[in-house]
């Protein structure tokens, strides 16, 4: 990302694109300590300075608006991508009355012509939908409507999805069922809430045979890792701490090899924890299940603390890895307000989005200026963030700096470094910025005190908080309904407040990132105070 160079013309280029598949990492690697990486800074802020276009993404691209009935074919088009790919699209399977009820009188007939005892209206009808856009924007160049209306009119349509719960009908026999789960990537707040109501619930369908995965993908192909038989006995406390019961991991992952492994352990259902790298592994696990027409769904439950899925309100522990960032913010307020020319600074992760940085900002109102990947800032001369923080020095007698790890990091220099998935391995933005502020105070003789605090892992290695408990166990549930259902190479999530299935490829076509233009920026700015640094 660049800057334009008229501040008034509020010009922003897209985000990168992506480094891989579903990845819009920035990959930069390279010391921060070095004297030769402050100097390709200053070449990089040059450059960066120079002017470019507006480029905000658009979806709509591809439309055709001077066709009179392009809302309709959007409309045809939307109910085809978002259809939910089922079992019985490959294979011939009669479904059978579930079992699943909460009303004990209640008995359930042997098939679907026989009437149940007592009837039970708590099901989800298979065409019940959600709405997943609800402001309808009167012009293009209101707050958001950029990303979110369509055509020159700014029209509003509806985008129905898929709601998610329990089914009448069921396609697999409870008795039967060989159901796995699986945890990958990183660690998450609330893995273990979510494993647990995946057992809770297969238990109440009648499933007895629940195993886990250990270490993400790798369990599946690494000797020695065996699975972990899972019962609501075994799982019924581990909620009460965070990190994943079953362990998780980066890296591997041949797809054969999983399906080939699928198919040995006779497992008919699989819960794939994991943000977009391990959608983008489910999604073709359930490709290559369908290529062998094998009678397997395969169940994404979105995580990340980065909270970068598209279409959904929030992913599981998010919010408590923002509420763990408080504790950071907090702490770092206190020393800064303490100091003589105290300036607190906190690094938070997201890697390529802002979202935890800009909430941590917005909830403990005690930022000054909130960086992140999503919007450029210029560090040097006039209008800079360290003319920015002379300015808090002198007025306020403090300042306090929020930066995301991905923020600024198109001024640091690159390299071809990627983690174990692939994900590129990015600089050290908080430690990169703390050095130009103290370099800086030196030179211009203003003492400044600054404490740096990156609680890195903190923010992630911790049990979920009451909001995400919630969303963990309604997503966990809903997950065990959609695989009884039928479906597969779907994920479970919440749009708009509603609980709702998607299809896999939909939620990362790219990662989800912070709308330099949306309320909530632009909140967060009014907030901290901050200018934009251009
Ligand atoms: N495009 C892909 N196709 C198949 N498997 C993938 C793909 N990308 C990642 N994976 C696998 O998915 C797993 C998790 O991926 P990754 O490490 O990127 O974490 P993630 O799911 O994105 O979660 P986090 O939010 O923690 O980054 C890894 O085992 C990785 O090998
Ligand atoms: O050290 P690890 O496990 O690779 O995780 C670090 C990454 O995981 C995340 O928390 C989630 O993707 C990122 O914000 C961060 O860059
Ligand atoms: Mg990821």
């Amino acid at each position: 990302m660049a800057l334009a160079s008229n501040p008034k013309a509020l010009r922003f280029i897209a985000p990168k694109p992506p480094g891989r598949n579903f990845s819009m990492n920035i990959s930069v690697s390279c010391l921060p300590h070095s004297k030769s990486n402050l100097r390709e800074y200053e070449k990089r802020e040059k450059e960066a300075s120079l002017p470019v276009e507006v480029k905000l993404s658009s979806p709509r691209k591809d439309i055709d608006f001077s066709d009179p009935n392009w809302k309709g074919k959007f409309q045809d088009d939307w109910d085809k991508r978002f259809r939910l790919p089922h079992i019985t699209d490959i294979l011939d399977i009669k479904p059978k009355p579930s079992p699943f009820s909460l009303k004990k009188s209640r008995t359930v007939p042997e098939d679907l012509n026989g009437d149940a005892l007592d009837t039970w209206n708590g099901y989800v009808n298979n065409d019940d939908r959600a709405l997943l856009k609800v402001i309808k924007y009167a012009s293009p160049t209101s707050a958001g409507a950029e990303a979110e209306c369509f055509g020159p009119d700014c029209s509003w349509i509806e985008q129905w999805v898929h709601r998610a719960g329990p089914r009448k009908e069921i396609y697999y026999e409870p008795k039967e069922v060989k159901a796995a789960i699986v945890t990958c990537g990183g660690l998450c707040p609330g893995l273990n809430d979510v494993i647990r109501q995946i057992v809770f619930t297969l238990d109440i369908y009648g499933v007895k045979n629940i195993v886990g995965i250990r270490f993400g993908y790798r369990g599946f192909f690494e000797k020695g890792l065996d699975e972990v038989p899972l019962s609501r006995k075994v799982v019924e406390n581990i909620n009460l701490a965070g990190g994943s019961f079953l362990g998780v991991s980066r890296g591997g992952g041949n797809i054969s090899e999983i399906v080939d492994s699928i198919q040995a352990r006779r497992i008919d259902m699989l819960f794939i924890l994991g943000g977009n790298g391990t959608h983008a592994g489910a999604q073709a696990v359930h490709e290559e299940c369908r290529r062998r027409k094998l009678k397997v769904s395969i169940i994404g439950v979105p995580k990340t603390i980065d909270n970068d899925i598209l279409l959904m309100d929030r992913t599981f522990g998010f919010d408590t890895a923002v509420e763990e960032a408080l504790r950071a913010i907090n702490s770092a307020y206190i020393e800064a307000r303490s100091a003589y020319h105290g300036i607190g600074l906190v690094k938070l992760m997201g890697r390529s989005s802002g979202f935890i940085a800009m909430h941590a900002s917005l909830s403990s109102g005690q930022i000054d200026v909130c960086l992140i990947p999503e919007v450029p800032f210029k560090v040097d001369g006039p209008n800079g963030l360290l003319e920015h923080l002379e300015r808090l020095i002198q007025d306020k007698g403090f300042a306090m700096i929020c930066i995301a790890e991905g923020a600024g990091q198109e001024l640091l220099q690159k390299s071809n470094a990627t983690d174990a998935s692939g994900n590129p391995v990015l600089s050290d933005s908080g430690v990169f910025i703390q050095q130009k502020i103290k370099r800086h105070f030196k030179e211009i003789g203003v003492p400044a005190d600054l404490k740096y605090i990156d609680p890195t892992y903190m923010v992630r290695a911790c049990r979920a908080n009451a909001s995400d408990a919630i969303l963990c166990t309604v997503l966990g549930q809903n997950a065990v309904h959609g695989a009884f259902a039928g479906f597969s190479g779907i994920t479970s999530g919440v749009c708009n407040t509603h609980y709702v299935y998607l299809p896999i490829p939909e939620v990362i076509s790219a990662p989800r990132t912070v709308d330099p233009n949306s309320r909530m920026w632009h909140r967060t700015l009014t907030s901290t105070g901050q200018p934009d640094f251009i």
